[in-house]
Parts: structure tokens; sequence; C-alpha cells
């Protein structure tokens, strides 16, 4: 049958430890059911990028499914970006961070409803150096969990608290300048976070006030680790004290870390240590369906 319909479904084929098989039937059977022409692309780690924007090119599908985890979600929209396109998800990584702010519980059956449903958000990137950010990165505590955890050799939960407890006898503070909008911020930081998002994958919010398609990101600054402050954050509040943790929404900020390096992330990927990070809101960079 021919269709004008088409549908491209980006498969990483080794996140997550998550074997893919019913996924293809699943989104084979409801493509088959509605009219569409399905493409399958398998990622490889190389040229991906460059791949996946030919077969938009050429394709012009109407929705790209990803199954995959942050990364593959984040290159996804990085290939899309510019085109006439709706990005749905498929939760298939190991952290899965994008999927819990967007509220996909990690049930197959409604990732598909929702990939193909008509609720739409256009939503925000943040550019950071040159690279892009769906999700949260971070300079400070949790980029050197980051590092550790990809460095070690246990998984899951345990292997997590195990990190936790290297990464908080290992961690330094950094001196901080930030220079927003309109105010330039002199602190000592644990963790400087630019945020697009609410939670981390763990689930745990870190930034109540975020929303991904307001034109705005977060920065949540924070000198210490405080349990009331930290009690706040979990419960929703957004009343933190300033001598703790401040949380600013900005368009454009720079980060420099005058004392040391710092640790960095983007999305859950190590970056190395950096001394000044370049941050600036690309509003309405792609859209997703949403629940
Ligand atoms: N066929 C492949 N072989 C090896 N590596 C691959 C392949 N396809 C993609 N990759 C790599 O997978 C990484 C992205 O993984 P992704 O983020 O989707 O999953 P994850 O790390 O399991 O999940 P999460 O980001 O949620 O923790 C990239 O580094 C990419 O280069």
């Amino acid at each position: 049958m021919f269709s004008e319909r088409k549908v491209l479904l980006v498969v990483n084929p080794i996140s997550g430890d998550v074997n893919k098989d019913v996924i293809f039937e699943r989104v084979i059977e409801k493509t088959g059911q509605d009219g569409y022409d399905l493409r399958i692309y398998s990622t490889t780690g190389e040229h991906d990028l460059e791949t996946i924007r030919e077969m938009v090119t050429t394709l012009k599908p109407e929705r790209i499914l990803v199954a995959g985890g942050d990364g593959t979600i984040s290159l996804v929209a990085q290939a899309a970006y510019g085109f006439d396109v709706t990005m749905g998800i498929i939760p298939a990584g190991s952290a899965n961070g994008l999927s819990v702010d967007f509220g996909l519980s990690g049930s197959l059956e409604q990732a598909i409803e929702v990939a193909f449903g008509e609720k739409i958000m256009h939503m925000d990137a943040v550019s950071i150096n040159g690279d892009i950010s769906l999700h949260l990165s971070d300079l400070g505590l949790n980029a050197l969990l980051v590092k550790n955890y990809e460095n070690s050799e246990t998984r899951g939960k345990l292997g997590y608290a195990r990190e936790m407890l290297k990464t908080l006898s290992e961690h330094e503070n950094f001196l901080a300048k930030i220079t927003v909008d309109n105010e330039v911020i002199e602190t000592d930081a644990l963790i400087v976070i630019i945020a697009n998002a609410q939670k981390y994958g763990t689930g745990v919010t870190i930034n109540p006030a975020g929303d991904m398609a307001d034109g705005f990101f977060e920065l949540v600054i924070a000198k210490k680790l405080d349990f009331i402050e930290t009690a706040k954050i979990l419960a929703g509040n957004t009343d933190f004290n300033p001598e703790i943790m401040r949380v600013i929404s900005v368009k454009n900020a720079v980060i420099e870390c005058l004392d040391k390096e710092a640790h960095f992330q983007i999305d859950g990927e190590y970056k190395g240590m950096v001394t000044k990070v370049e941050a600036h809101i690309l509003e309405k960079y792609i859209k997703v369906a949403v629940l």
C-alpha cells in the first residue's frame, strides 16, 4: 500500500539493556493499523546525526519515534531541528530522565499511544558551549557522580548509592561567577544546574518551577547540601533560603569557575572539566508528542 503518511522509528539497539524486539512488534502493528509507511533506523554509534538528518530530509516523516535513552532523544531532536516533524518518545534507556519529566510511566502501550497522539509540546532546548541540552546539565557535585557512575562496574540502585558516597567524599566546592541577563552573582558553589526540565531520572525534582516550553531555563545554584532546602525542593516548594539555594529563570547565562575547574555533564553524559560555560535558550526547538 502506498502511503504519504510516513513514520521513522529510530532505535538504539544497545540502550538501557532493554530488548527492542517487542518495541518493533508494537510499532509495526500500530503503523500497520493506522496506514502509516514505517521506516526503521538502528543507531550504530557512528555518524548517526548525519544519517538521521538525511533520512528526515528525503523521507519527510510526520512523526519520528525514538526508542532509546536521553542521548538518543537528544540526537534525534538535533537531527530533526528545523523540520516540520513531531518526535514521539518510547523510553528505552537506563535512566530515561526526559521520559520521567514527560510523565511517561514506562509502559510501552502508553508510550506508543502518546507518541501517535494529538497533544504536542513545542519544547525548548538549551545551547551550552555549542552542545544541546534538553533536560538537565550541571557543574559540580552531580557531574562528578555521573563520571564516577560511568566508570564504575556496578549498576542499579546499590551501585548508585556506592558512587554517591564516593562522590561526596571526593567533591570540593568551587567559586562561581554567574552572569545572567541583569545580574552578576559570585558565590561558593556545590553545584550549578542548568535546568530546562524539573526532575532527574531518579525521579528527584530539582527544579519545581521548570517548564520545558516557557522560553526560559533555570539556574539552580546550591552552596551546600542542606536537609531543609532539599526537603523543600522535594515538596515542590520554591521559597528557598537564599544563603543556601537560589533558583533563577533566565534566557542566557555565563558560568565561570574562578578558583578551579569544575566537573560538567550534559543530560547525563560526562563532558570533562570546564572553567567557563555559556548557555542560552533555544525557544521551541522541537515538537514532542506528550501525555
Ligand atoms: N549500535 C551502537 N553500538 C554502540 N553504541 C551505540 C550504538 N548506538 C548508539 N550508541 C551510543 O549510545 C549512546 C546513547 O545511549 P542512550 O542515551 O540512548 O542510552 P542509555 O545511556 O542507556 O540511556 P540514558 O541516557 O537514559 O541513561 C551514545 O553514546 C551512542 O553513541
